[in-house]
């Protein structure tokens, strides 16, 4: 039986598409183990959704962009984490490597070189990660989503597209309607923020809920910490910190979508053919991804996007009756585009590369 250790983290976009290639693997006879950090969201959802599989937690960096003391402890942690992720490759007897990125993954991909071990990478944006970009140089193969990616990877970049949780496909809308006391007479407009929630998005549907109330049923994923008293008193009005089983019902339901424009997110309201309007997290505060990815997206007709600097409540409802008003253009470009790869083509291609 072959050995295969999973790495993401900090993020559920760095865990999202472990999640759904796990099952292929473990039809495959994979012994699978998950290496991530403790208390991290991977260890978080690896316990909820896959408690079977062993996981262990490394030291790691966190690779800050800014000025911080801490920095100066970074490679001492890194270092610690490269140690340990050393022993349990050989402890384990690890085959393959693959890492969907994030800082945690860093370690265990220094460690798959000093170890000779197959390491794949997966990059979901369009630019690559900072943490992708470092293990990178120890890798075999980056599998990218977008066709440019693969660029920045010369002779290793290998475009693959998004991979989409099966269980995204199979959600029951009338169940998540009844759930939430839903009725059928008004759309239901969902809000994600991100897998961390998005305080700008938060606060335009505090400012501007009573008129979406009139319009919409609203499902708001408001991310950890970011519930304030009780919110959820208005019948049309729901709000969750993090949905996990319930996600693919209340996605099933929706007829729009408002979100940050994280890539797993947006390919999957692409892939269930959602219009959404999308609204990145600014380039002030990040590399730019997702900024890039929304402007992708408009691009080719599957979205409504507006920059959050600067964003007034008159912009965001204008966008908002854009997005219903284009709606049947939006479903038949989404219609139009290219389907995403099942986990058995993913696994069949990670197999391909672990070869080389
Ligand atoms: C702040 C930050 O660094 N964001 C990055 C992070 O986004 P982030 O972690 O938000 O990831 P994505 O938006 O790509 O994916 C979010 C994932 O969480 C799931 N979900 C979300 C809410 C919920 O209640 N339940 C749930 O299961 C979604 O279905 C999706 O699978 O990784 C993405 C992919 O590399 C990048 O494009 C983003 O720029």
């Amino acid at each position: 039986m072959k050995t295969i250790f999973l790495t993401g983290g900090g993020t559920a976009g760095h865990v999202s598409l472990n999640l759904a290639i796990i099952p292929e693997l473990e039809q495959r006879g994979y012994a699978i183990h998950y290496v991530g950090q403790a208390g991290g969201i991977e260890e978080e959802l690896m316990q909820g959704y896959y408690p079977h599989i062993p996981f262990h937690s490394i030291s790691t960096g966190k690779l800050r962009r800014y000025f911080s003391l801490q920095n100066a402890k970074d490679p001492f942690k890194v270092l610690a984490g490269v140690a340990q992720s050393i022993a349990l490759i050989r402890k384990h007897k690890a085959d393959a490597i693959f890492s969907k990125g994030g800082f945690v993954s860093v370690p265990l991909a220094l460690a798959a070189k000093l170890t000779n071990r197959p390491l794949i990478i997966h990059e979901s944006d369009m630019s690559p990660g900072l943490a992708n970009k470092i293990a990178s140089k120890f890798a075999n193969t980056i599998l990218t989503v977008f066709e440019s990616t693969a660029k920045h990877f010369p002779g290793k970049g290998v475009v693959v597209g998004p991979l989409i949780r099966p269980e995204l496909f199979k959600g029951s809308a009338e169940k998540a309607r009844t759930q939430l006391g839903f009725s059928n007479n008004l759309p239901i407009l969902l809000v994600m923020g991100g897998s961390q929630g998005s305080a700008k998005i938060n606060q335009l549907i505090r400012e501007t809920r009573s008129e979406l109330l009139s319009d919409f049923q609203l499902i708001h994923l408001a991310g950890k910490g970011h519930i304030h008293g009780d919110e959820g008193a208005h019948p049309g009005y729901r709000i969750f910190e993090f949905v996990t089983d319930e996600l693919p019902d209340y996605l099933a339901a929706s007829d729009y979508i408002i979100s940050r424009a994280g890539s797993n997110a947006i390919f999957e309201f692409l892939a269930l053919k959602k219009p959404m309007y999308l609204i990145p997290l600014s380039k002030k505060v990040s590399r730019g991804d997702q900024v890039e990815n929304a402007h992708y997206f408009a691009s080719k007709g599957f979205a409504v996007t507006t920059e959050e600097d600067m964003l007034t409540t008159t912009d965001f409802m204008e966008a908002i009756h854009q997005m219903v008003r284009d709606r049947k253009q939006m479903i038949q470009s989404q219609t139009d585009a290219q389907q995403p790869p099942l986990p058995q083509q993913f696994v069949d291609l990670l197999e391909m590369h672990w070869q080389k």
